[in-house]
């Protein structure tokens, strides 16, 4: 009898935060997986388990021995915490795909910690992932099984677009996509403090604001046009868009953007190098 695939033989989660909520909602949703093959195990706080599982049917695992049994191993801790939760797991791994969520953790630390017993799958999920609305940047190693890559990405796309890069992208793709709702919200920010000196309330201002980027993204999407495109639509000849994009130019706003991409890979990449031994 073949052995029964990853969809079948459950989840089983390693850590109780707000990536591994997100990522039990977006599975459980819309019946992609059934929460009662999903088993969670955190360190402290168990309230929090009694909570997802009140919320989303989940259920506590009765130990870590029942990983043995999981079709998938899910690593939802702090990036510092991998090291110790996967050398408390590795002697409960197949083979099944062990799933990281870990800004900045490397496969091949992950699968030292693990003495290779797994394939690891190592990804960057954005916040938007909360409402099933994220990017998830994801980077496989090779010893990932066909049916296994499938299944893991049937998943992940239950949380939002799925992004397949090299693993050498993934400081690149955390800047643009884990840290780019960060600078939105910063650049969003910036329009908020400037429509409150225009007179508006807070409040006025981020309904404004938020509908605003809302119904920009849906039209890009919609319309399939690039943001240069849907710019140049908006701008009539020496009209407002005109003028305060000449201003955004004049303070060499685009310079200031492309310096904190950059920025922020490079820190990406360092703090990569914490975790290369
Ligand atoms: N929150 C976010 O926006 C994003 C988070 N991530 C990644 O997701 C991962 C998880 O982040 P959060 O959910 O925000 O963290 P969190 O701190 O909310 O949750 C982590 C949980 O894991 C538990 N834990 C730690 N070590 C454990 C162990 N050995 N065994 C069992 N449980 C253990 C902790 O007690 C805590 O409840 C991080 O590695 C982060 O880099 C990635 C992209 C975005
Ligand atoms: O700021 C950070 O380091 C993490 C990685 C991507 C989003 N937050």
């Amino acid at each position: 009898m073949a052995e029964a695939g990853l969809m079948a033989r459950g989840i089983f989660i390693i850590g109780a935060g707000s990536m591994a909520e997100a990522f039990i909602r977006g599975v459980t949703a819309r019946g992609a997986m059934a929460p009662e093959r999903v088993a969670v195990v955190n360190r402290r706080r168990p309230e929090r388990i009694a909570e997802l599982s009140a919320r989303y049917g989940v259920r506590e695992a009765a130990s870590w021995a029942e990983m043995s049994a999981a079709g998938l191993v899910v690593v939802a801790v702090k990036p510092g915490d991998v090291g110790d939760a996967l050398a408390q797991a590795a002697p409960f791994l197949t083979g099944q795909p062990v799933l990281s969520f870990a800004a900045g953790v490397p496969i091949s630390y992950m699968q030292e910690k693990i003495g290779r017993r797994s394939p690891v799958v190592r990804t960057m999920p954005n916040i938007p992932v909360a409402v099933q609305a994220g990017v998830t940047a994801v980077a496989f190693d090779e010893q990932i099984r066909p049916q296994d890559r499938e299944d893991v990405l049937f998943l992940l796309r239950q949380l939002g677009e799925v992004v397949e890069l090299p693993e050498t992208r993934m400081d690149a793709v955390t800047a643009l996509c884990g840290s780019g709702p960060g600078f939105l919200c910063y650049i969003l920010e910036a329009m908020e403090d400037a429509a409150a000196d225009m007179g508006f309330t807070r409040d006025e201002a981020r309904r404004l604001l938020v509908q605003t980027l809302a119904g920009t993204a849906e039209v890009l999407r919609a319309w399939g046009i690039s943001p240069a495109e849907l710019r140049a639509r908006v701008t009539s000849p020496n009209g407002t868009t005109h003028a305060g994009v000449t201003a955004m130019e004049q303070a060499g706003l685009k310079h200031v953007v492309a310096a904190a991409l950059t920025a922020a890979a490079r820190r990406a990449e360092e703090l990569g190098r914490t975790y290369r031994g």
